[in-house]
């Protein structure tokens, strides 16, 4: 396996790259996920992350706490803030893309020496406006936290038509009119009014 598919973690198989079920890399005590969270393999044989129980509306779910900073966005990262990106090392990098998310993800960026403040991150919550259910996939809206991913997909989540946005590439590419409807962090916002504003120049 090269170096550029495992993003620096030896046990991480991007999944575009093989067919047929992929084993985790990560322990589900990693970040003390196994109290919350099973793996699932999807109906294309790649890794999801499904609901142990029950979780109301708008509630906690874990913390960001077992990552490493990587110096540029990969297929397997998420985006902190403008310009950092972490790998996380755990249950979590197999959370699924959607365009009807489950949960939303607040990142929290590094102070201005470049440190998570007490070693966390991040965020998991359940959205605001619905449960989540025993049993359900956890998926975030990737352009909450990617304003450009390195590798784009074709979205496969099957939200109805008109809700899937057909392209994940990131929030760059997404209208206004798209992106209201979402959970973003506070860089993506930023990012987006800056877009905007090049483009009345
Ligand atoms: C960090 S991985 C997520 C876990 C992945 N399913 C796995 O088995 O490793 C991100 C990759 O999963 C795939 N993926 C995630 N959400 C998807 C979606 N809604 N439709 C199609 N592919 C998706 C894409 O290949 C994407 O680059």
């Amino acid at each position: 396996m090269s170096e550029l598919q495992s993003n620096g973690h030896p046990g991480l198989i991007d999944p575009t790259t093989i067919s047929g079920p992929i084993p985790p890399a990560f322990s589900l005590t990693a970040n003390n996920l196994d109290k919350v969270i099973k793996y699932k393999h999807n109906a294309e044989g790649q890794n999801s992350v499904v609901a142990r129980e029950k979780l109301p509306r708008g509630s906690h779910i874990c913390y960001i706490n077992t990552y490493t900073p990587t110096p540029q966005s990969t297929w397997s990262s998420i985006q902190t803030s403008k310009t950092t990106h972490i790998e996380v090392l755990s249950g979590i990098v197999y959370i699924n893309h959607s365009c009807s998310p489950s949960i939303d993800i607040e990142v929290y960026p590094p102070n201005s020496e470049g440190v998570y403040v007490n070693g966390t991150c991040g965020e998991l919550r359940v959205v605001a406006d619905r449960d989540l259910e025993a049993g359900e996939e956890l998926t975030f809206f990737y352009p909450s936290t990617e304003y450009i991913s390195p590798r784009p997909f074709t979205c496969l989540c099957g939200a109805e038509s008109g809700v899937c946005i057909g392209k994940q590439e990131g929030a760059h590419f997404l209208a206004n009119s798209i992106l209201e409807k979402y959970f973003l962090n506070t860089h993506i916002k930023e990012l987006i009014a800056e877009r905007d504003n090049k483009a009345k120049v």
